[in-house]
């Protein structure tokens, strides 16, 4: 494939290593400095890039009839709005706040967890999430949909940073130098404690699960997540 790389940072960096070991062909980088690009030729683009430039990604890609994935976080707030250019386009949109097989896996241990713990008032939840000094954004991307499943399955009505109140718990997010993402979800009670947690060893799986992602949409069209492709849940 002709893979577009949009954002070209330390995710960019390692899908473009794991990308031309699996056979693919990176043809356009953009980041930052970029001036201006043409997506003719390109079989699929990759966002990685910022918060503030994903909307616009993203819609290039949509009006210009090139499949994308996007991993960027922190924009969420316009999802909906590209859902819908999506809809409008017949294009191909695939995005997901993790691309590692393995926090794939939490997200539906999570839910089950949650499910089960919705009906134990005796049990409140916290979260914590930990990740690099250089990350943008807080909460994470994935701490959000842990989160938003959390909420489906109790009756948490929302989540806070800080002071969270009766009906909300809280999620703490820590910044330590060189930390790749750790996220865990912990249930307290006066007698005992269960705690789920996922720790990212480097960013390859992200990067592998990404590359899989956009092998997977390619020849797709619509609206998807990592949940599609990996056929869970
Ligand atoms: N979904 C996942 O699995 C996953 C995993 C890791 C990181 N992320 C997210 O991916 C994003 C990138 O992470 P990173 O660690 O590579 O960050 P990074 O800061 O290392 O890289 C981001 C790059 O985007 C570039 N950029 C800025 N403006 C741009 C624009 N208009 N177009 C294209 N590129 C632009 C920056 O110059 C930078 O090189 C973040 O939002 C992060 O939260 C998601
Ligand atoms: O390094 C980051 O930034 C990460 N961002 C994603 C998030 O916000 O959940 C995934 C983990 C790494």
């Amino acid at each position: 494939m002709n893979i577009a790389l949009l954002g070209y940072g330390k995710m960019g960096k390692v899908i473009e290593g794991i990308a031309i070991e699996r056979g693919h062909n990176i043809v356009l980088k953009v980041d930052a400095d970029t001036k201006s690009y043409s997506l003719e030729n390109i079989d699929v683009a990759i966002d990685f890039s910022v918060p503030s430039a994903a909307v616009q990604n993203i819609s290039n890609c949509l009006n210009n009839n090139v499949p994308i994935v996007s991993g960027t976080t922190g924009w969420l707030d316009h999802y909906n709005d590209m859902v819908a250019l999506c809809m409008e386009r017949n294009g191909s949109f695939l995005y997901a706040s993790n691309f590692s097989i393995g926090v794939n896996i939490f997200f539906e241990i999570n839910k089950k967890l949650s499910g089960l713990m919705g009906t134990q008032p005796s049990y409140s939840v916290a979260m914590e999430e930990i990740h690099h000094t250089q990350k943008l954004d807080a909460p994470s991307g994935t701490a959000i949909s842990l989160a938003n499943d959390i909420i489906k399955n109790t009756s948490y009505t929302g989540w806070k940073l800080e002071n969270p109140l009766a009906s909300e718990f809280q999620i703490v997010a820590k910044r330590i130098p060189d930390v790749p993402g750790t996220h865990e979800v912990i249930y307290n009670s006066e007698v005992d404690s269960i705690s789920i947690k996922h720790t990212a060893h480097s960013r390859q799986g992200f990067a592998l699960g990404a590359v899989i992602a956009a092998e997977w949409l390619k020849d797709k069209k619509g609206v998807f997540s990592m949940k599609d492709v990996l056929n869970i849940g």
